[in-house]
């Protein structure tokens, strides 16, 4: 067994309380207390105003939280304290994670998406981050002119590649591709590969395309893609508002350039022209072989002694394929070769931003909503699907954080289409849980609290760090 790694990355662990909503206007507030810790971590302990018997108390671990966001906190506020640290990684060519989690109308996409494109203080997670990060390529694309003495700057220019996908049931849509499916699996190398339906082209080709990648050089392409991509987004009906989702939302910022891309498109190619000439290479074997055995009178294969295959046939065909998978072998070694060669590290870092399907799906394992009307057989099947991913988010972060050797990635499609964004040793995660401060919403509030609680307590007492007493108190509410 592998050894578990040596510097296991700390989880964060993020609460935003939102406002009390039109909707909730006269409930009570939850008595909620905050402790701070030397290490400036924080410890909640919930008490429900009202006297309901299945309300009861709830206090966090020790420093579960790395900080706690109230009400009064804006988009911008949240953004400064959680995403902005993290830029500097990203601009090291590393993957930065964000997950919102929270149940039906707590905020979560309010907090990654936002609901105001244009102002930059409302601007979600997502698209400040994206326009900050084009603010730093722009000053490092200012550079590259400086120092373009080969006239290549053009390819070399830095910009943000944009992903968007929803990831329901057991399969991956594209936002940016007219939303069509895409299949979530292993392949024999290891990784998680998502792609579209098998595409037949002319002379036999066949061609699988990955997530699109949509090249952005300015901010406001960014938004313009975005826009496009939440119409495509699927919305079921709510059980607390009529935004409601019930898929995980993926929005991905890489840092690419064209000459990345275009090599990027080079390997699909390659891959698109191997398909038939592998298929004609096992049809010829096949073949040839066809007359090599034949039944004996006891109805058993026995070598045909009168045949001969056409050797010549076959090796010519297996060398035709061996020219082309090396094609495809040096198509992939030219990407590992821009990245490693940038002119800068930040090529290929990434920012992750997920908005998780509701935590009211997650309900002790029941995986039915404990809110609004009986679900339909569909719905209790997605609702299951949607407890089976955030379990299996739940114990790859919580692995993570305590540096285990083995990641449980393959527990459920959201966990294996995140995988290639949680390999290495750094980057940074984090999830911001978003509640709910109405009364009536205890238990939906503290049941996302004891989530995020049990990754932040593996984060907190993993090998890395040790359990600090609180210090302070205060009273929130
Ligand atoms: N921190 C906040 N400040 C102000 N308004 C908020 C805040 N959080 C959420 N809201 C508002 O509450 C409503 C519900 O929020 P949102 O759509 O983000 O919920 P959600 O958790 O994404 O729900 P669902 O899982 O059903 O999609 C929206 O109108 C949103 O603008």
């Amino acid at each position: 067994m592998a050894p578990p790694l040596s510097h296991p990355r700390k989880f964060k662990v993020y609460v935003r309380w939102r406002p009390l909503n039109s909707s909730e206007g006269e409930s009570a507030e939850i008595d909620r207390t905050i402790a701070v810790n030397e290490d400036s971590s924080r410890s909640l302990a919930l008490k429900s105003p009202l006297d309901v018997p299945r309300n009861r108390s709830w206090k966090s671990g020790a420093s579960s939280f790395t900080n706690v966001f109230e009400a009064g906190s804006g988009n911008e506020y949240v953004f400064e304290h959680v995403v902005a640290p993290t830029l500097p990684l990203v601009l090291q060519g590393q993957t930065c994670n964000f997950f919102a989690y929270g149940h039906s109308g707590s905020g979560k996409t309010h907090t990654i998406i936002g609901y105001d494109y244009e102002r930059d203080e409302h601007l979600g997670l997502f698209l400040r981050a994206a326009r900050e990060l084009m603010m730093e390529l722009d000053t490092l694309n200012a550079k590259l002119v400086g120092a373009d003495k080969q006239n290549q700057v053009q390819t070399a220019k830095f910009g943000i590649g944009l992903r968007l996908y929803e990831l329901r049931r057991k399969s991956a849509f594209d936002l940016l591709n007219g939303h069509s499916e895409c299949h979530i699996r292993e392949g024999p190398d290891g990784q998680t590969h998502i792609r579209g339906e098998t595409e037949t082209l002319e002379n036999g080709k066949v061609r699988v395309r990955p997530i699109e990648t949509r090249a952005c050089w300015t901010f406001d392409e960014v938004r313009q893609h975005l826009l496009e991509g939440l119409q495509l987004r699927a919305t079921g009906s709510s059980t607390v508002h009529d935004e409601s989702s019930r898929t995980h939302a993926v929005l991905e910022l890489e840092v690419v350039n064209s000459a990345l891309l275009e090599a990027r498109n080079i390997v699909i190619e390659r891959q698109s022209e191997l398909v038939p000439v592998g298929k004609k290479a096992t049809d010829i074997y096949l073949e040839e072989m066809s007359g090599a055995y034949i039944k004996d009178e006891t109805g058993k294969y026995q070598q045909n002694p009168d045949y001969t295959p056409n050797q010549a046939r076959i090796d010519a065909a297996e060398e035709e394929k061996r020219d082309f998978e090396d094609r495809l072998a040096k198509a992939e070694a030219d990407v590992s070769l821009l990245s490693s060669s940038s002119p800068h590290p930040c090529l290929g870092g990434r920012f992750v931003f997920v908005d998780l399907a509701g935590s009211e799906y997650f309900d002790q394992g029941k995986g039915t909503s404990t809110l609004g009307p009986k679900p339909s057989p569909q719905e209790r099947q997605e609702g299951r699907q949607i407890n089976t991913d955030l379990f299996g988010l739940k114990e790859v972060l919580r692995a993570r954080a305590e540096g285990q050797a083995r990641i449980p990635f393959r527990s459920s499609p959201l966990t294996m289409a995140l995988r290639e964004h949680f390999v290495g040793e750094d980057g940074s995660s984090a999830m911001v849980l978003t509640v709910s401060p109405s009364s009536d919403q205890f238990s939906a509030t503290t049941n996302t609290l004891k989530y995020g609680d049990l990754v932040g307590m593996a984060s907190a007492s993993g090998p890395i760090s040790a359990k600090i007493p609180a210090v302070a108190t205060q009273k929130a509410g």
